[in-house]
C-alpha cells in the first residue's frame, strides 16, 4: 500500500492508539477513533462498528483508520471473518465526505482519492471472509464499501445505491464494477446510469443485496451467515475470491494514477464546485428543518 505524507503523520498518532487486534484470543472490544471493533478470538470474528457521527462520511482521516486496521487485521492469523457495521442504526454511511471535495486542496484531494482506492482494495481483496451487515442508509461510498464485501445483510426501511449520476458526477470505472459483478450488467446499467437510490427491498429483488432481516437481528443473522463461510477451508475459499476479484482490482492498480488524476481535474472544475456548492446548501438547510 502507498501511503501519502499526510496519511503517514496520521499511522504514526495510531500506532500509539491501545487497539493491537494482533495474537487476541477471548471476546474483546477496542476502540480508535472512529471504529469500535469487536474481536471474537474463539471465532476468529471481528466486528467493526462505523462510529463516526453524524453520517459516518469518510474523510482522509477516517479512511486512513479504516485502511490501518484492515492491515491489522489482515496480519492477524487468527482472525478469519469481519462483520461490518455502523454504530448508527439509522445510517450505514452517507458516503464520501463531501466537504473533501469542497473548495478542497489539490494535495489533499489526491491523498484523500488515493486513499479511497487503498481501502476498496484492502475491502474487496481482503482474505477474510467479509459481510456487510447494512444497517441504514448507505449512498454512493456507502454503497461501495458495502458492495466491496462478500455477502450484504440489509434492515428494512432504508435506502442503497451509487446515486452519483443525480448529483451531477460520474461513478468512477471500479465503483460500476464492483455493481456489476454483484448485480451483474443489465441491472448495473439501470440503477448506475439513473443514480437510483433503492429501498431494502429493491435492492434485495435486484441481488445487490443478498438478505434482509430486521434492524434488531441483523448482527445475529451475520454471525450465523459467517459461521457456513467459514466452514470453507480459508485458503481455498481465499484464492477462489482473488481468482474473481482480481482482474478488478487489477484494472483499478494499472491505473490508479490516471484515476487520481481524473478525479482531481473532474472535482476542481468551476461548474463542479459550482454544483457541489448548492448540493451542500441543500444538505445543510434539510439538517436545520
Ligand atoms: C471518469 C471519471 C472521472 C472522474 C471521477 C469523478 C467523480 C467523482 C466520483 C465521486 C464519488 C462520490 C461518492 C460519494 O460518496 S459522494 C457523497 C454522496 N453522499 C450523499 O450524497 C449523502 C448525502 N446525505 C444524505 O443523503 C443524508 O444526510 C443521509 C446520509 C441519508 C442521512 O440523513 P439524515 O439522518 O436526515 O441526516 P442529515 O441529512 O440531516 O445530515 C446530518 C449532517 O450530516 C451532513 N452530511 C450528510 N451527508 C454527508 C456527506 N456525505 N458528507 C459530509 N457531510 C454530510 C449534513 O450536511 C448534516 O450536517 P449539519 O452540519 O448540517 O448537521
Amino acid at each position: 500500500m502507498i501511503w501519502g505524507r499526510r496519511a503517514l503523520q496520521h499511522v504514526k498518532r495510531f500506532k500509539r492508539l491501545p487497539f493491537q487486534p494482533e495474537g487476541l484470543h477471548r471476546c474483546m472490544s477496542a476502540a480508535t477513533q472512529n471504529l469500535v471493533v469487536e474481536m471474537d478470538g474463539k471465532s476468529g470474528v471481528a466486528v467493526v462498528k462505523l462510529n463516526k457521527p453524524p453520517v459516518n462520511s469518510f474523510n482522509l482521516e477516517f479512511l486512513t483508520e479504516i485502511n490501518i486496521l484492515m492491515e491489522k487485521l489482515e496480519n492477524d492469523k487468527s482472525c478469519r471473518g469481519l462483520i461490518l457495521t455502523s454504530n448508527n442504526n439509522k445510517i450505514f454511511s452517507g458516503g464520501l465526505d463531501i466537504m473533501e471535495m469542497y473548495n478542497p486542496q489539490p494535495d489533499r484531494l489526491a491523498e484523500f482519492w488515493r486513499t479511497l482506492q487503498g481501502m476498496w482494495l484492502s475491502l474487496y481483496g481482503s482474505r477474510l471472509a467479509t459481510i456487510a451487515a447494512i444497517n441504514g442508509h448507505s449512498p454512493a461510498g456507502g454503497c461501495l464499501t458495502a458492495l466491496s464485501c462478500d455477502y450484504r445483510i440489509m434492515a428494512p426501511g432504508f435506502t442503497i445505491g451509487l446515486n452519483e449520476t443525480q448529483l451531477g458526477i460520474i461513478p468512477p470505472f471500479w465503483f460500476v464494477e464492483s455493481m456489476i459483478n454483484v448485480t451483474g450488467q443489465r441491472q448495473a446499467e439501470v440503477c448506475c446510469q439513473k443514480g437510483l437510490m433503492m429501498t431494502t427491498e429493491q435492492a434485495h429483488s435486484i441481488g445487490l443485496v443478498d438478505d434482509v432481516v430486521p434492524g434488531e437481528a441483523i448482527l445475529e443473522r451475520a454471525h450465523n451467515e459467517m459461521k457456513n463461510w467459514l466452514k470453507v477451508p480459508d485458503f481455498a475459499r481465499q484464492l477462489t475470491k482473488r481468482q474473481i476479484r482480481k482482474p478488478t482490482m487489477d484494472r483499478l492498480i494499472a491505473k490508479r494514477d490516471e484515476d487520481i488524476q481524473n478525479f482531481v481535474q473532474f472535482i476542481t472544475k468551476d461548474s463542479v464546485q459550482k454544483a457541489m456548492g448548492v448540493y451542500i446548501d441543500q444538505l445543510k438547510n434539510k439538517a436545520k428543518k
